[in-house]
């Protein structure tokens, strides 16, 4: 389902209400996210952020659907995905949800478009072509289409990993570490795409980084320490997130 442009700013897109995520059990328990309840609104990009440990991979795992919770809730618009059968979880996946991983995770045998192209095709979902066109020719990607994952630049494997995210138009996209194999460079072209979905195509983006420069590019971080929220930060540059890290004692 594609964002309604009007409703930009007023839509949740996900929330996340108490949640607890325990791995293991009695002494070596971790309690990972220990109550967390945050909303990531319609139409915007959002960074999480906080020391190694804190959480982050949890709460983005328990966001998308890609791991179980011990208590609380998740919705993706007005579905509530926690305690749904993995069945109607994958489907809801595949069908409102895109992912960008650090490791870009294409499959070799492929070309670019079928990469971007294979989600839609298992779900036996038609492309639609102008929004198709309209992400190939924002990425730069049209004379790559042809090509292979090993015959790319690791940038240009992460922009077709971008386009793949996008095509189904997800009410949201997942990008975890995105930018984390990727020079300086190509990271800030696959952000500047990622901030660009958000700005001119409506697209919501939730994003884990570890880097304060990449946290810049999102409208709003959200801050994690100990599996607990730990604060927010609007309109971040990498000056203001560096220094709330440093009041976590990350940096
Ligand atoms: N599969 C697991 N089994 C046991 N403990 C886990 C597991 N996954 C994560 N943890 C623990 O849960 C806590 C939160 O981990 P998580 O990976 O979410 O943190 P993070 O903020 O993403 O860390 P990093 O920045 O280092 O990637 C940590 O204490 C971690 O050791």
């Amino acid at each position: 389902m594609s964002a309604v442009v009007s409703d930009v700013g007023t839509r949740t897109a996900v929330t996340a209400r108490d949640l607890v995520k325990i791995y293991g059990k009695g002494d070596t328990a971790v309690r990972a996210l220990a109550g967390v309840s945050v909303n990531f609104a319609a139409g915007e990009f959002t960074a999480i952020m906080g020391p190694s440990g804190s959480g982050k991979s949890t709460l983005m795992h328990c966001l998308a659907g890609l791991d179980n919770v011990d208590g609380g809730a998740v919705h993706i618009g007005q579905s509530e995905i926690t305690g749904l059968a993995d069945k109607e979880l994958t489907k809801l996946r595949r069908d409102r949800v895109g992912f960008v991983f650090q490791a870009f995770n294409l499959l070799p045998t492929l070309t670019a478009e079928q990469n971007i192209l294979l989600g839609l095709e298992l779900a036996g979902r038609k492309p639609d072509k102008q929004w198709f066109d309209t992400i190939v020719d924002v990425l730069g990607l049209r004379d790559r289409l042809r090509h292979k994952p090993t015959e790319l630049s690791g940038g240009q494997q992460q922009r077709v990993a971008c386009a793949r995210a996008l095509v189904a138009r997800p009410d949201v996209v997942f990008a975890d570490e995105p930018t984390g194999n990727l020079d300086s460079r190509s990271g800030a072209e696959v952000l500047d795409f990622l901030r660009m979905s958000v700005r001119k195509l409506g697209q919501t983006v939730i994003m884990v980084t570890h880097d304060p420069v990449a946290a810049s590019y999102a409208d709003r971080v959200v801050l994690l320490a100990d599996g607990h929220l730990a604060g927010e930060i609007l309109h971040p540059t990498a000056d203001s997130v560096l220094s709330a890290l440093k009041h976590l004692g990350d940096v």
